[in-house]
């Protein structure tokens, strides 16, 4: 696999092409718009990013949605995109548009067998955190997720091996992010609600940036002639990497200029 590199030649390309639209623009929350912080009540979306986004969404052409493994309305509350924007949560188990007037969103049903291990691995999880210093765990409407970011690393490690095999004796799907293991009640991947999300809108080509592993799922269903961009360190199947969601940002903001001028 080629070493992934700086994407502003792509981008500018993209911007020049009108040919090549609807673009969809497809965005990570945790990690690519919004720095990682210890409590997840804590993040939020980049100052400089909510005018870039609400001017790319704006932009003829552009369709914006974010992907993000956060429960729908945890998502909604933080990220302040614009009226439009599509919203995938819980990984591709939500699935929601920004209006004036709040959330037109899809209801996530879940069967009493679901709803039974849900419960079930709720009560699991939080045995896993008991007695464990810096281990807590967060409950989403499809899923529970034992979070580690605060523990130490043995207690973490311990933590994340207990919730593994958890996930594979009660749960539909085990994610392993950072610093968290999500327990699914519902098949979800970022990269089948990504592929469905391109044919609703019939979008030519694809723009998707991702900080996590999970985020390589989205990578994985996306072609040679869409963006995929790497943010931060790690292993990665996506063509382009930039560093940090300030990175982010500033290639956002080239990319709604080189558009501008573009369209003249
Ligand atoms: O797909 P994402 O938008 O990246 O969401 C993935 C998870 O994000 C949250 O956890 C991550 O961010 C936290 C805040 O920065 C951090 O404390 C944690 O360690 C990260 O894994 C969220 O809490 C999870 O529910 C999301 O699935």
């Amino acid at each position: 696999m080629p070493e992934p590199h700086d994407p502003t030649a792509a981008l500018a390309a993209l911007a020049a092409d009108q040919s090549r639209r609807p673009v969809l623009l497809a965005l990570d929350f945790d990690g690519t718009l919004a720095p990682l912080q210890d409590d997840p009540a804590a993040s939020r979306i980049l100052p400089d990013g909510v005018g870039v986004l609400a001017d790319l969404a704006a932009t003829d052409g552009i369709v914006l949605a974010l992907v993000s493994g956060r429960a729908m309305a945890d998502l909604h509350a933080l990220a302040e995109v614009p009226v439009g924007t599509l919203l995938v949560g819980s990984h591709g188990a939500e699935r929601a548009r920004v209006t004036a007037h709040g959330l037109d969103r899809d209801v996530v049903r879940l069967t009493d067998d679901q709803a039974d291990r849900l419960a079930a691995l709720g009560a699991e999880a939080a045995a896993v955190a008991r007695g464990r210093e810096g281990v807590w765990v967060e409950t989403k409407p499809t899923a529970v997720v034992v979070h580690t970011r605060l523990a130490d690393p043995e207690v973490a490690q311990a933590a994340e091996q207990e919730s593994l095999a958890l996930g594979e004796r009660l749960g539909t799907g085990v994610l392993h992010g950072k610093a968290v293991v999500e327990l699914t009640v519902l098949h979800a991947s970022k990269g089948e609600a990504l592929t469905a999300l391109r044919q609703e809108i019939g979008a030519p080509v694809v723009i998707y940036a991702g900080d996590d592993v999970t985020d390589e799922r989205a990578f994985e269903a996306l072609g040679p002639d869409d963006v995929t961009i790497k943010v931060g360190a790690g292993d990665t199947g996506a063509r382009y990497r930039i560093d940090s969601p300030e990175g982010v940002v500033t290639a956002l903001a080239r990319f709604r200029d080189d558009l501008a001028a573009a369209a003249g």
